[in-house]
């Protein structure tokens, strides 16, 4: 199987002529279907940067940047609200919106893929909920449930157009030892049911043991560190 994701050579600037300042350099990444991938590294080392260059929410500037066999470096807007279909994303900040419930949250996961009806959102989107552990909560407001219990309602509006791949940033961050666990594991265990690609960027080591393979950046570069290939090395 070819992998979901290839980058070479991969630059990436912020800003224009004197502002312009480098970020990334010449990150050179494969990852392969159906792997979960940690990236680590510290604060401000562009990690974030990366992710959202995969998910197509800025785009790429130089080299190449081959997502699930689509070329994201010179896209167009177009191509990259094409490409942005086939992912889902997990934030920290979850970004449920606070008037829609826990399903309508969900729902909205599935409202960019037109041929499901309403009814078929419905049902699909209170599957995911039962999925996650909140099928008691299905109509209740993201005001009414707990940090960990927003996250899941995040993971399942990520999960419930099974996506061929997952970016997180940082979905542990806000949570308890025990309920951060918790979320990692569904991830774990929705991804390998639906065969998906999980790349997750984090600094909780508390959860580096779900990862097939962990990633270094350090100042805008990956870390060619031969322990970072086994997640045991990390524990
Ligand atoms: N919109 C922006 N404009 C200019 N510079 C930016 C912008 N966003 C990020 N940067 C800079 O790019 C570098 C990489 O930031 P990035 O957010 O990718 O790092 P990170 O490794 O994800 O950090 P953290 O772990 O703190 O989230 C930092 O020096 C940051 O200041």
């Amino acid at each position: 199987m070819s992998p979901a994701i290839i980058i070479r050579n991969l630059d990436y600037f912020f800003g224009q002529g004197q502002l312009r300042k480098q970020v990334l350099y010449n990150i050179n990444l494969e990852i392969n279907t159906g792997e979960i991938i940690i990236m680590t590294g510290p604060s401000g080392s562009g990690k974030t940067t990366l992710l959202t260059l995969i998910g197509g929410l800025r785009s790429a500037q130089s080299g190449s940047l081959q997502v699930l066999g689509q070329e994201l470096v010179d896209a167009t807007a177009r191509q990259l609200t094409q490409a942005r279909r086939h992912h889902g994303y997990i934030f920290q900040a979850h970004n449920l919106h606070s008037s829609l419930t826990a399903l309508q949250n969900v729902k909205m996961g599935l409202e960019l893929h037109q041929n499901i009806s309403t009814s078929q959102m419905q049902v699909r989107s209170a599957e995911m909920l039962k999925e996650v552990g909140l099928e008691e909560q299905v109509n209740y407001y993201p005001d009414e449930l707990s940090g960990g219990q927003k996250q899941r309602v995040a993971i399942a509006r990520a999960l419930v157009s099974h996506p061929q791949l997952v970016l997180a940033d940082e979905p542990t961050a806000a949570l308890d030892s025990k309920s951060g666990r918790d979320v990692v594991n569904l991830m774990q265990n929705l991804a390998r049911e639906q065969g998906c690609t999980i790349l997750l960027v984090t600094h909780d080591n508390r959860i580096l043991d779900i990862a097939d393979r962990i990633v270094d950046m350090e100042d805008g570069r990956l870390i060619d560190n031969p322990a970072a290939l086994s997640p045991a090395a990390y524990i």
